[in-house]
């Protein structure tokens, strides 16, 4: 189960409306897009409740895997979620080490010194729950919501031990269902307060399985661990003020700089979700790589994949396309290239070959080769205007197609990295979403679709409707001038003469 945000409650007479659908099967997990909205009868205003994934694995009765097949994709909507599955899988399966290197760093900070701090031993609630057959599914297994409802009492209980009020469920914490339980087990629920921030508290569940003879053996099965995230309000909705917690054990301070390392991450994927088009590109840290890539690859698969392109264009076998929204103008430039798809993307996504083809590029040094995946280059260009010369550091994250259908994907944008602070020597300017999609022809010739334009419009994980539509209509209200992103003429310009070069 990935991050779950409550963006909103929904209360007693309101209606709630829950549309899930697969967006992508892989080989023996899918991923599970779920949206829940709640309508007021009163004004039939809808608002979203939140917006998850969640992973399932097809599980035959007794040991063995099912193989998936593949989903069949009907609307662009399908095509959209498909693409950028892929990607958040990435971040899922990823999300442990990146935890581990925070986890490292953290461990340096010190823990809370101050002298009314309370002891999070305080917080320590158990509750043990028998699961019955209604708890259960066709096969006997416990359900997963279940589990998650009895986690949220007893981490709810944790939490008043600290605030003296009814506590909020604001967030989950990524989390996973290691193994299963079954009807006839006594699950045992320890929570604790990890750690608190201001208004927020981290409460920690781990549930532990066990049958009539692992419960005389004292033997559990640790089936998931999960960490909440709550605030309270005073009666007049203000939010209250947790007190600073201390750990007392050994297991204490592991949590306690755990909550911390885990805040990092929900932090960053929270301000990127706010991210305004105008703001000073993500600096490149561990607690956001993954969201960076993942935000890089969206932004350009969203772009492309937008209804609404207008052919401008067309020169021999080049088409030049704009996209109007609002007072955006994003460009496409799409080409068909006598060479095999494979061929094109190694040219293409090898930023170091491109000073050969690409004029605006004078210098371009790799910085940091993050991965077979993902680099950071530092690239030096002629001035535009005026007579200062240009740079950028950029990442480019480059991905290969599951199936013949999809593309080869190259997608650019500008990150901040401290080794390269800007210098007065250069202006330093930015891309802000450009890239390269590689579609396969036949076995010696393929199609490259190069589109620029703005980040606004384009999708990140996790709640993204709400920030475009807060984009979009932030543009709508923008004066009625048509805002070419900075970076997207010279993309166009450069991306022609891939062309000639191919
Ligand atoms: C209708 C109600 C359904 C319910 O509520 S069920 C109740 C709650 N869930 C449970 O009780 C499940 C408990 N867990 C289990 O039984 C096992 O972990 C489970 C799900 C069978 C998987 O076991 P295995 O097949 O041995 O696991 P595996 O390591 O080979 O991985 C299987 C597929 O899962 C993927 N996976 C593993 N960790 C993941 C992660 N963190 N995020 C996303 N995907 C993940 C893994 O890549 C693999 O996928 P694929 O085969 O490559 O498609």
């Amino acid at each position: 189960m990935d991050d779950i945000q409550f963006e909103e409650a929904a209360r007693v007479g309101q209606i709630i409306a829950i549309r899930a659908k697969v967006n992508r099967a892989f080989k023996t997990s899918m991923e599970v897009g779920i949206k829940v909205t709640v309508q007021d009868v009163l004004t039939n205003a809808e608002k979203i409740v939140s917006v998850a994934y969640a992973t399932y694995v097809a599980k035959p009765v007794g040991a063995g895997k099912v193989e998936l097949k593949p989903v069949e994709l009907l609307s662009a909507e399908d095509h959209l979620e498909h693409s950028l599955a892929i990607e958040r899988r990435r971040i899922r399966l990823g999300y442990v080490q990146v935890f581990q290197k925070l986890m490292q760093e953290s461990n340096k900070e010190d823990t809370c010194e101050e002298k009314d701090a309370v002891s999070t031993e305080h917080t320590h609630v158990q509750s043990t729950e028998l699961v019955l057959p209604p708890h259960a599914n066709h096969h006997g297994n416990t359900f997963g919501g279940q589990i998650m409802a009895w986690m949220q009492t007893v981490a709810s209980i944790s939490a008043s031990r600290l605030c003296c009020s009814h506590p909020i469920l604001k967030s989950v914490n990524m989390f996973k269902f290691w193994g299963p339980s079954f009807v006839g087990d006594r699950l045992v629920f320890n929570a604790i307060v990890n750690n608190t921030f201001h208004n927020s508290v981290e409460v920690g569940v781990r549930v532990e399985a066990y049958n009539c003879e692992e419960w005389i053996k004292d033997q559990p099965r640790h089936i998931n661990s999960a960490f909440l995230i709550f605030s309270a309000v005073n009666d007049k909705g203000e939010l209250l003020t947790f007190p600073r917690v201390k750990p007392t054990t050994q297991d204490g301070v592991r949590r306690y700089h755990g909550a911390i390392a885990r805040r990092r991450i929900r932090l960053t994927r929270k301000c990127m979700l706010s991210a305004k088009g105008d703001k000073p590109s993500d600096a490149w840290e561990t607690s956001n790589q993954a969201y960076l890539s993942y935000s890089n690859i969206a932004a350009l698969t969203h772009l492309a994949r937008k209804p609404g392109w207008d052919i401008t264009k067309t020169l021999d076998n080049v088409k030049i396309w704009t996209h109007e929204e609002g007072a955006v103008l994003s460009f496409k430039v799409e080409m068909q290239v006598k060479v095999p798809s494979h061929v094109a993307f190694s040219l293409l996504s090898d930023f170091s070959l491109r000073q050969r083809w690409d004029r605006h590029f004078q210098t371009c040094e790799v910085l940091q080769a993050v991965s077979e995946e993902e680099k950071i280059y530092h690239v030096t260009s002629a001035p535009m205007t005026g007579h200062q010369p240009r740079d950028f550091v950029i990442l480019v994250s480059q991905r290969q197609p599951c199936r013949p259908q999809e593309p080869y994907t190259v997608a650019v944008r500008s990150v901040t990295l401290k080794a390269m602070p800007p210098s007065p020597e250069f202006c330093r300017s930015e891309i802000l979403c450009a890239g390269f999609q590689i579609y396969s022809n036949s076995s010696s010739s393929c199609t490259v679709s190069s589109p620029a334009g703005p980040p606004a419009l384009c999708p990140l994980p996790w709640g993204c409707h709400l920030t475009s539509a807060d984009s979009l209509q932030r543009e709508s209200k923008a004066p009625p001038k048509k805002r070419v992103q900075s970076g997207c003429v010279e993309s166009v310009l450069s991306n022609l003469t891939v062309r000639n070069e191919l």
